[in-house]
Order: C-alpha cells, then structure tokens, then sequence
C-alpha cells in the first residue's frame, strides 16, 4: 500500500476510476483505518489533494489538455491522476513548491509507467507550470455550457441542465458555492445537552462557532484544533455530524415523544438520532436499512448518543411488507406508523460540495433509475402509514426527477395522502447551496387522510 500522502491520494483517485459504486468516503475510511503511517500532517494533506482534484477536475483537465498533444481520453487513467495532482499543487496549494509539485509527479510515475512517459508527464507539469496562468478558457457568450464546464469544473450534462433551469449568472453561483469548502456542521443531542451548553464545551475546541440560523441545535464551525472523534463533548454523545439541511427534514418530519415511528432508510442514523431526541426518547423508533453493517455502526451509535428506543431492521425496500413481514409487525399493539420518514437513496447531487466525486460519477441516466427507486420505496412504505399519520420523502438532490416529479407521481397513485403543511410551502422545502448556505435537500410531508382504513395488519 501507499505510504504517503500523494502517492495515497493516487490510489484512492485511482479505485474511484475504477469502480464507480464505492463513495469516496468508504475508501478513506478503508485506507486510513488499517494502523495507517500517515501522519496527521500526511493526512490533511492526503484530504486537500483527494478533495481538491475532485473538487477542480475539470479546470484542471482543461489546463492539462491545452498542453496535451495526446487527448485526455487516450492518457492512461494513472498518468491522468498525477497530472492533476502535480497541477493541483501548483495552481491552489501555496505552500507546496512548484519543483515539488513537480518532482513528486514525477518520481509516482516512474513507479508504474515507461521511461517516454516519465518524459511526458515531466515535460508537461514543467510547461505548465510557467504557463498556465495565461492559458484561454472558452468564451461565456459563445459557449457558455463549456466556459462554466471549464471554468467552474463541472460535467457539461450538468452545467446544461442548470443552465436551462435557473440561467447563467445563477448557476455561477450555485457552482462557486459547491466550489466553496463547507464548514462543519453538528447537531446538539438534546438528551445530553443544549446548544449553550455545547457552545460553552466546545470552545477550546473550535475556534469560532456559529448557530445555524434555521435549524434549532445546529452549529457550524471550520477548522477545529482535535479530530472530531476526540473530542470528550463528541465522546460523551452531546452532538452527531449532520449538514442542517439534514436537520430541517427531520423538523418538518415533527416526530413527537409517544410515537411510533420508521426511519425507512436508515443508514448509519444521522436522522434516527434527531428523531429520537425530538421525541425525548419515548416512544419507538425502527431504523431499517438493507445494509446489516450500516445498522451495527447505528446502534454504536444510538449507544453514543443514549438512545434506548431504537429497534434496528434488515429489509429490502424492494420486497413488499406483506410478503416478509419484518419484526415491528409484532410490536404489540402495532396498527402503522404515527410518521415515517422515507430519506430515499438519490444521485447525491445536493451535497457536491461535500461530496465532490459525485459530480464525475453520476450520470442523466441514473437520474431516471432513482427517480423509479424512489416512487417504488414510496409505494411500499405508504401502506405503513396510520391514518392521519405523516409521510416525509427527503432526497440530498435538488434535481426535479427526484424531488417534485417523485412528489407528483405519488400523490398521483395515492389519492388517500395530501401534502401537509408546516411553516413551509405546501408541506415542501427545497435548500440550495448557494441560496440558503446549506446542502442542497428536498422534503415534502405527506398527510395520510385520516378516514382511510385499508392497513392490513
Ligand atoms: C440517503 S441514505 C440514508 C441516510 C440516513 N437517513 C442518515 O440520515 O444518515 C439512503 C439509505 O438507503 C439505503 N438503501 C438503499 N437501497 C435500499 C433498499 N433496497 N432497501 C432498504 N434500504 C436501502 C442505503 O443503504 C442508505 O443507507
């Protein structure tokens, strides 16, 4: 395995060409788990080098292909890799010297390519690196979709959907604020402490703290001077890690102490740990995932935070209930859902500015097959819901496939729900990095009508 922090950051760039399915997350976690020898130095830099060539691909594969006589589809995928990591160095790490910008790029290429190769990676950085200032992005009034492409490192499919929906001067500022490095947003377990409080335990910690504006036990903070994980408020369960987009869907779900609620795609329980403190810990809760492993670490989780009303369940949302019915049939007394929350696996495209190898990794197609997914897990849970009881569907995209088209086909197939209102529009709320300085999430609340009574218990 690697043993410093470029040449690290190579493999990791290298298995994301590879396989599309792992997310950057699972892979840092993979290679930075196992008795690692980066230093912690080692370590951030390995993340700005993963993160930034992820973040400014595209404005770096325009660069390298002004200097390329060799087009970029034809550069072997690992050459393509250093080139941008040479070239990241250079254009947005100040503290790294050209020449060992350069120097690196090389020697990581000698390891697995050809003398010729050496020589073209070599020449390249070394031209780039005293001319690639001046080098000519496309023209904004000729062809706008390829200037922001180029200019703001975007795929064009993106680039010419946004531009259709909101304009050229708007979707400049949506990509410059997913380009932007977001602060670390946490959320205050209320069964631990309050905000105050966190604020006050926190301060040597973190330097400079805000409240989030919208989200009641939201703060966000850049830079801490520990790792979170070492943190004696994060030890002691006083806060999880969430974005407060993610927080706000959990508001409009308004799940109350007494209920008896499904996080129906739980995941490691971001959500499942809000939804246990609005309701104070009373009540019952049942996370379900498919992944077995995802539901371990939520119950590692739920131990953190002292949450005792959590049931975990293994299920595949494409199986229909009546068929496997899972243990929560057994809950006695068990008549549906008071609320579900259905936060349905999408294409990630809200959260880019966290996630930005999802910008390189989702493509138009998948936005289709989510948007069935999504319709289908919707179908599925529906029946779940008591009457009068409340739905709510949350998707980390702001793209209208899976957000308003999902919404519309449901409502379509299922006249006994109604949107339901709650201090926001039609029961609906749509964030935007670049509007409201948060992930981009949709969430809709459904209303199950109350006189409905086709539960089959
Ligand atoms: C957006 S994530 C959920 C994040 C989680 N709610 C949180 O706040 O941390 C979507 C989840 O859906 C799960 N999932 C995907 N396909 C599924 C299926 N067929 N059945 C059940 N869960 C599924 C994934 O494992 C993933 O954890």
């Amino acid at each position: 395995m690697a043993n410093n922090a470029r040449q690290t950051a190579l493999f990791i760039l290298n298995t994301l060409d590879k396989k599309r399915t792992p997310l950057l997350d699972n892979i840092l976690e993979d290679v930075l788990d196992q008795d690692s020898p980066l230093s912690r130095r080692d370590r951030s830099l390995l993340y700005a080098l993963v993160y930034g060539v992820l973040r400014w691909r595209g404005s770096l594969d325009w660069i390298i292909g002004y200097f390329s006589k060799t087009r970029l589809n034809k550069i072997d995928h690992r050459v393509l890799n250093v080139l941008r990591i040479g070239l990241f160095q250079m254009i947005y790490l100040d503290r790294i010297p050209v020449s060992a910008a350069v120097n690196t790029s090389v020697e990581m290429t000698k390891s697995f390519a050809a003398p010729w190769v050496v020589r073209f990676v070599n020449a390249l950085l070394r031209n780039a690196a005293r001319r690639y200032k001046t080098v000519p992005f496309p023209n904004i009034d000729k062809n706008p979709v390829a200037a922001l492409a180029a200019a703001k490192s975007f795929p064009k499919w993106l680039i010419e959907r946004w531009l259709a929906r909101l304009g050229i001067e708007e979707t400049g500022k949506l990509c410059d604020a997913i380009n932007t490095i977001p602060p670390i947003t946490i959320r205050t377990n209320t069964l631990r402490s309050n905000r105050e409080q966190l604020i006050n335990a926190l301060e040597s910690d973190v330097e400079k703290m805000k409240p989030t504006p919208y989200a009641p036990d939201g703060l966000s903070f850049f830079n801490p001077k520990i790792l979170i994980s070492e943190m004696d408020t994060f030890k002691n369960g006083w806060f999880q890690v969430q974005d407060e987009a993610a927080q706000l869907v959990t508001c409009l779900l308004n799940p109350r102490a007494g209920d008896t609620v499904l996080d129906a795609c739980a995941g490691l329980g971001g959500k499942t740990g809000h939804i246990a403190q609005m309701m104070q810990n009373q009540g019952h809760i049942v996370s379900l995932d498919c992944e077995k492993k995802k539901l371990l670490r939520l119950r590692n989780e739920t131990e953190r935070l002292g949450i005792s009303i959590v049931e975990t369940c293994v299920h595949d949302l494409y199986e229909p209930f009546e068929k496997k019915k899972p243990s929560f049939f057994k809950i006695p007394g068990f008549c549906g859902f008071d609320r579900i929350l259905l936060d349905a696996p999408c294409s990630g495209l809200g959260v880019l500015r966290r996630n930005p190898d999802t910008k390189w990794s989702v493509s138009k197609k998948n936005l289709k097959r989510y948007k069935q997914k999504q319709i289908k897990f919707l179908n599925n849970v529906a029946p779940l819901v008591k009457p009068g009881g409340i739905l709510v569907y949350a998707v980390c995209s702001t793209e209208p496939e899976e957000n308003e088209a999902v919404a519309e086909a449901f409502l379509n197939q299922h006249p006994e729900f109604e949107t339901g209102k709650r201090k926001t529009e039609n029961g609906k709320r749509k964030t935007f990095p670049h509007l409201d300085n948060m992930d981009g999430f949709f969430s809709i609340r459904f209303k199950r009508v109350p006189d409905q009574t086709d539960f089959d218990r």
